[in-house]
């Protein structure tokens, strides 16, 4: 009999990228000559898990349908927060037939280089859990917790633009047991579809699904993954992400 669960691909692309500051959205930013969005379909498309990738796009998105990709593409319409993009693609998974013990890959378009290894490391983690992995890296620099003084008048310049408030060291946080979370981040799709639920009833603030997992004390497992596997969030990124990618190749 074979126990091995399928696995159901889904980059988030949904995205606006307000932090990289382009006019495009950032998931279109050229890289060693291809989109960010058509190198992380590449990266996962090398995994032999997966044969076909879900992509999550906004409902404005006229690039991604223009675009080729390694694997085929289907597509679904993402929302205004990360998690409800994943949520929607859960919803399209679901209707493809999935079974609920299969299980659900998610992977940010904006991570264009994570080593296909450590895609099958982080499946293959998931398929021995109850209810998933996630890639991440354990915290290498010293931890700063800062605190923001009220900002008194002289925080005015004389041309009276104001500035940004100065921070300023409160204490050193503790960096052992600290990790950074990376996607991919893999589950068993009906957990992930409850979860997503909660999170929704309980109007949650999250920045990854795993996050969900957390809020109902359910144990996610953490999967060291390569410090390459940035993501591009703001413009210096890019610059390390270009190395990187040409570094790989
Ligand atoms: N509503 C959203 C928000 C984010 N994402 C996707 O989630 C990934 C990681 O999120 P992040 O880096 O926060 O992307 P943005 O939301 O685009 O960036 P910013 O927060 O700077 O606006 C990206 O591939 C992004 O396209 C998504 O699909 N739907
Ligand atoms: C999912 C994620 O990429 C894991 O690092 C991340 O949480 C996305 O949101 P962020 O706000 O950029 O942390």
């Amino acid at each position: 009999m074979n126990t091995t669960p399928t696995v159901h691909a889904m980059i988030v692309a949904a995205g606006r990228g307000s932090r990289f500051g382009a006019s495009i959205a950032k998931q279109y930013t050229m890289l060693q000559g291809q989109t960010l969005l058509q190198h992380s379909v590449a990266r996962l498309a090398r995994s032999a898990y997966i044969d076909k990738c879900l992509l999550v796009v906004a409902a404005d998105d006229r690039t991604a349908q223009t675009l080729d990709f390694a694997i085929p593409t289907y597509y679904a319409i993402g929302g205004t927060e990360r998690w409800q993009s994943v949520q929607a693609g859960v919803a399209a998974i679901s209707r493809t037939g999935a079974a609920d013990s299969d299980l659900v890959l998610i992977h940010d378009a904006a991570r264009p280089a994570v080593p296909s290894c450590d895609i099958d490391r982080v499946v293959e983690a998931a398929m021995t859990e109850p209810y998933g992995a996630i890639l991440a890296t354990p915290v290498a620099d010293t931890l700063k917790l800062s605190y923001t003084p009220p900002s008194p008048q002289s925080e005015l310049t004389h041309d009276h633009i104001e500035q940004t408030p100065s921070s300023y060291i409160k204490q050193t946080i503790d960096r052992t047991h600290t990790w950074q979370a990376q996607t991919p981040q893999v589950f068993r799709l009906g957990q992930l579809r409850q979860v997503l639920t909660h999170v929704a009833k309980q109007q949650l603030s999250i920045t990854d699904e795993a996050s969900a997992f957390e809020h109902l004390s359910l144990p996610i497992r953490l999967v060291t993954g390569s410090r390459q596997n940035i993501k591009l969030t703001y413009p210096d990124d890019a610059i390390l992400l270009t190395a990187i990618l040409a570094a790989q190749s």
